[in-house]
């Protein structure tokens, strides 16, 4: 048996990219023989956060949560143990967006991600910025958070019954592009006021504003390529007042990053948001529906722990 300080628990979420998730796993067990641990299989939307904070609140010991998913499984993990410095976590992706991966330098491949894992398990982590929302609901984000034209796209796909049938043949990626194309035509930008650090900015015919902690969203977009999870602020993009065809041409240059060249895509860094349409409209939180705005972000006071060998 293997001598490991913390003790280890798999969190699985066996459902995400349609079963990927459990294929995945079946292939990291054949690998841990010589391991103590747990692991805890999700069956609806947050257990897995309900699950790190039952363990997290009981046990003194210092602990590790491997997330085995897509970016909602991980989101739910760190929310989980954020408030517990007695908790780190680590990732496996198996789901089909990777933002997480993307953002944090961990492996895309599960492979490669679990074999890195495995030389980590006693290793110091590595700490980031979280940011705490609140509205409609409340709680931490990771990645990125936002509301309007991108989360109600974001909102429509996820519920679509074809992405379960696109994702069979791994084209669950073209749910988005038909709903884009959808709201493309039929969204009507707004009046968003939005107050960062005080300061209050008004934007007529607004699309959308995310806030971003690290520069991916949306499965491999840049929408924030300067953001940086260590410098204890957020980068804010709001794109307004751009005509139909113009906002796709926007959308697509976020896949480079080069959206941000645009003058109709204004940037801001800033620790405290507060986001409020003329009108509530979707919300995100890492890609998942938070509900509605208004929308009050703030950096969170807790940090949280990861272990990657990729060391600033
Ligand atoms: N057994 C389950 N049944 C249904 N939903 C689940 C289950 N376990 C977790 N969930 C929820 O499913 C959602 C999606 O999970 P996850 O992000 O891991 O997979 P994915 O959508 O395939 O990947 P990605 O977000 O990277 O595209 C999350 O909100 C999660 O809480």
């Amino acid at each position: 048996m293997s001598n490991i300080n913390r003790k280890l628990f798999f969190i699985i979420n066996p459902l995400a990219k349609n079963g990927l998730s459990y294929r995945v796993w079946k292939q990291i067990k054949g690998n841990l023989a010589n391991l103590q641990y747990k692991a805890y299989f999700t069956e609806a939307r947050g257990d897995a956060t309900n699950i790190v904070k039952r363990i997290a609140s009981t046990e003194k010991k210092e602990l590790l949560f491997i997330a085995v998913g897509g970016d909602g499984t991980i989101h739910e993990v760190i929310n989980g143990a954020i408030s517990y410095p007695h908790a780190v976590v680590g990732y496996i992706p198996a789901g089909s967006g990777n933002d997480f991966a993307r953002g944090y330098q961990i492996p895309l491949n599960p492979k490669k991600a679990t074999e890195v894992i495995l030389t980590l398990l006693n290793e110091s982590a590595e700490s980031f910025d979280a940011g705490y929302y609140a509205g409609k609901q409340s709680g931490y984000f990771i990645n990125s958070i936002g509301a309007g034209f991108d989360a109600e796209i974001s909102r429509k796909a996820n519920g679509s019954k074809m992405k379960k049938w696109l994702n069979i043949f791994s084209l669950g990626s073209l749910i988005y592009v038909f709903y884009l194309i959808m709201e493309l035509f039929r969204y009507q930008p707004t009046t968003l006021n939005l107050i960062i650090d005080g300061k209050k900015e008004v934007f007529y015919r607004t699309w959308f504003v995310t806030v971003s902690n690290q520069p991916f969203y949306g499965g491999g977009m840049k929408i924030a390529p300067k953001a940086d999870p260590q410098d204890g602020e957020f980068n804010i993009v709001v794109v307004h007042n751009l005509s139909r065809i113009k906002l796709l041409f926007v959308f697509i240059s976020v896949f480079w990053g080069t959206h941000i060249n645009y003058k109709e895509v204004d940037l801001y860094k800033g620790k405290n948001i507060s986001i409020n349409y003329s009108s509530p409209l979707p919300a995100h939180a890492d890609g998942e529906n938070i509900g509605e705005t208004p929308l009050f972000i703030k950096l969170s006071k807790h940090r949280w722990r990861v272990l990657t060998n990729n060391k600033t």
